[in-house]
């Protein structure tokens, strides 16, 4: 697994909840039928209330009208992300949206699990309110390996929170796979 993550951030406020993360009248997509899929990466974030989306400046869709990507990958925020609901549905559309990573000050813990064990996005934590000095559009580049953050636009460098013991699930890609590679459950291979 690549321990470099590059792109632009999009940098949200506190209490991001999972109605805002993917609202729950778009939860009746398939998530196996690759053309119902795409719908939860056009959605991703659609509930963050306009005037907050992107910050500084708010106004910015993660995901342009008529889009089913998002130039983002680095998803900046603040404390208690993912709150609200235990939906899956959450981490899996700022995946199908194209985001890699989320940098914010805390999890809600359901959330955090269903991005690691789902090999979703990767949640890291920091220690700084990174969300008011990045500003949505910034280029970063995420070094899993020394856990920084390098805002290339603004030539700063951040420490991160290790990402701990769940970095073995993250680089086997979830907890499926990381329980087949350890041989803790039958392969599905024959
Ligand atoms: C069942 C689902 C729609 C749920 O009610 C589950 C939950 O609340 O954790 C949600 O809002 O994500």
């Amino acid at each position: 697994m690549d321990t470099i993550i590059q792109g632009k951030a999009y940098v949200l406020g506190k209490n991001i909840d999972t109605d805002q993360i993917i609202p729950a009248e778009h939860l009746v997509y398939s998530l196996s039928d690759p053309e119902e899929v795409k719908m939860y990466g056009k959605y991703a974030l659609s509930g963050v209330p306009i005037d907050q989306a992107g910050l500084p400046e708010g106004n910015i869709p993660f995901v342009e009208e008529g889009e089913f990507t998002s130039p983002y990958s680095i998803i900046i925020a603040g404390p208690n992300f993912g709150c609200g609901s235990s939906r899956e549905h959450a981490p899996f559309a700022l995946k199908v949206a194209g985001a890699k990573a989320i940098i914010a000050e805390s999890y809600a813990r359901i959330f955090y699990r269903n991005c690691v064990d789902g090999g979703f996005v990767i949640p890291f934590e920091t220690a700084q309110p990174l969300n008011k000095s990045i500003m949505t559009g910034d280029e970063l580049s995420l070094d899993m390996e020394n856990n920084t953050l390098t805002n290339l636009t603004q030539n700063i460098t951040y420490e991160l929170r290790p990402l701990g013991d769940v970095i073995n699930i993250v680089q086997a890609g979830g907890i499926f796979e990381y329980a087949r590679k350890n041989n803790l459950m039958a392969s599905t291979e024959a």
